[in-house]
């Protein structure tokens, strides 16, 4: 996601620009839930459901978006997806940063916005909080200030709205930084205030935009685990953005895997991992992905490479098998194994501790090798090679 979170000139601004005195207005409206509140009356509807209800198109350009995305209260989805998929104009749509062409967004029953209705509950009216990937605090606030900042802007009188960022801060574990200014805060703990700050709010939709980019890999480990354990205990539906796989697996009930605008694949995290159906999510996942059509046993590939599964299926198939279950031999071998390709090495990197060998021909694949293998068999570009796969190493399913 990029780090541009500033609305277009004729969007609503988030957080005000941050002034020696920035204060919320003491007649700041009360926030509405979307239970009780003023848009209770002419969205909410008996038939409507509870959680997000969204289908979000935005065009920009020659861009867009069309995504339907529903959450129960208390379930979190991860937006995953490359470079320039539409992850955050999706945020910023579900924001109310970015206004929607088309479809609609519902939450807990209350419309927030209908283009074809005109409808359009500004960003500051909307129960949403936002975690921004660089923080967005304000430097001149102490963290108690930053936190009671929201409950400020809902109207809640200054000492309560202190008392309830103290209660936030405590509960994140940043008791003994309340006095403290942004800048004197760890990136971990930038984090966790932006996090109370969001959370402070009551917000039914809690957004969340890289939260763990900003961190170095040591903090961001333990920040991952705390976070996890703040996300369970939230009870409304909160959405977050990540191009890290990790990330998203270990925080989100449900993955969104985007690509140019749409949804190419959604559901919990290890059925995508073990059944990913585009190319990015295999290489996300670290699997090789084919699809070809089945005839029993044997399934051929649309180059003419057939590939030997364990399973029995008939008809279009993808089939998946992770790097390290090739094996690579210098010379053909003398083997069983029904899967057999003669292939060229095309590069190699460093993956983990293990060299990943890119190979060409028959049947292009990742495959995964020891240092040692590599030097073993003279691995280098353009070397030619024999690669085993055993049937029981892949996992074939239905396209
Ligand atoms: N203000 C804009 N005007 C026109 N097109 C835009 C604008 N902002 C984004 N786009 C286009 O919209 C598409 C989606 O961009 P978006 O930033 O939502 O993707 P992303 O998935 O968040 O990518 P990244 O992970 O790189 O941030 C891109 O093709 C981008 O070029």
């Amino acid at each position: 996601m990029t780090t541009d979170t500033s609305p277009e000139p004729t969007e609503p601004t988030e957080p005000p620009e941050p002034t020696e005195d920035t204060e919320p207005p003491e007649d700041a409206a009360p926030h509405t839930d979307g239970r009780d509140g003023r848009d209770s009356r002419d969205g909410r509807d008996s038939r409507d459901r509870d959680g997000l209800d969204a289908r979000l198109v935005v065009d920009r350009g020659t861009f867009r978006l069309d995504l339907r995305l529903s959450a129960a209260p208390g379930e979190v989805l991860a937006l995953l997806g490359p470079n320039g998929a539409g992850k955050t104009t999706a945020l910023r749509a579900l924001a109310g940063l970015t206004p929607l062409t088309a479809g609609a967004l519902r939450l807990d029953g209350t419309a927030l916005e209908e283009p074809e209705r005109r409808l359009r509950v500004p960003p500051e009216d909307r129960p949403v909080g936002v975690v921004f990937q660089d923080y967005l605090l304000f430097p001149h606030l102490t963290a108690l200030d930053n936190v009671a900042f929201g409950p400020r802007c809902q109207g809640v009188p200054k000492a309560a709205a202190r008392a309830q960022a103290a209660d936030w801060l405590d509960r994140m574990g940043l008791a003994d930084r309340a006095g403290a200014k942004p800048r004197a805060l760890s990136g971990g703990q930038a984090q966790r205030v932006a996090l109370a700050r969001a959370l402070a709010t009551r917000p039914r939709l809690l957004l969340l935009d890289e939260p763990l980019a900003a961190l170095d890999a040591r903090t961001r480990l333990e920040v991952r685990a705390g976070l996890r354990r703040h996300l369970a205990d939230f009870q409304a539906v909160a959405v977050l953005v990540t191009h890290d796989p990790l990330d998203a697996m270990v925080l989100a009930d449900r993955l969104v895997v985007v690509e140019e605008g749409r949804i190419v694949q959604e559901g919990a995290p290890a059925d995508i991992s073990r059944r990913p159906r585009t190319d990015y999510i295999a290489s996300l996942v670290g699997l090789n992905l084919y699809q070809g059509r089945a005839d029993g046993h044997t399934v051929r590939l649309d180059g003419g490479a057939t590939i030997t599964i364990t399973e029995d299926l008939t008809g279009p198939v993808f089939v998946a098998f992770p790097p390290a279950a090739v094996t690579l031999h210098p010379d053909r071998p003398d083997s069983s194994a029904r899967n057999l390709w003669r292939l060229e090495v095309a590069g190699m990197e460093s993956h983990g501790d293990q060299i990943r060998v890119d190979l060409t021909g028959e049947l292009p694949l990742l495959a995964d090798l020891t240092t040692a293998a590599v030097a073993e068999l003279a691995l280098h570009p353009g070397r030619t090679v024999w690669a085993t796969l055993k049937a029981t190493q892949t996992h074939a399913y239905p396209a």
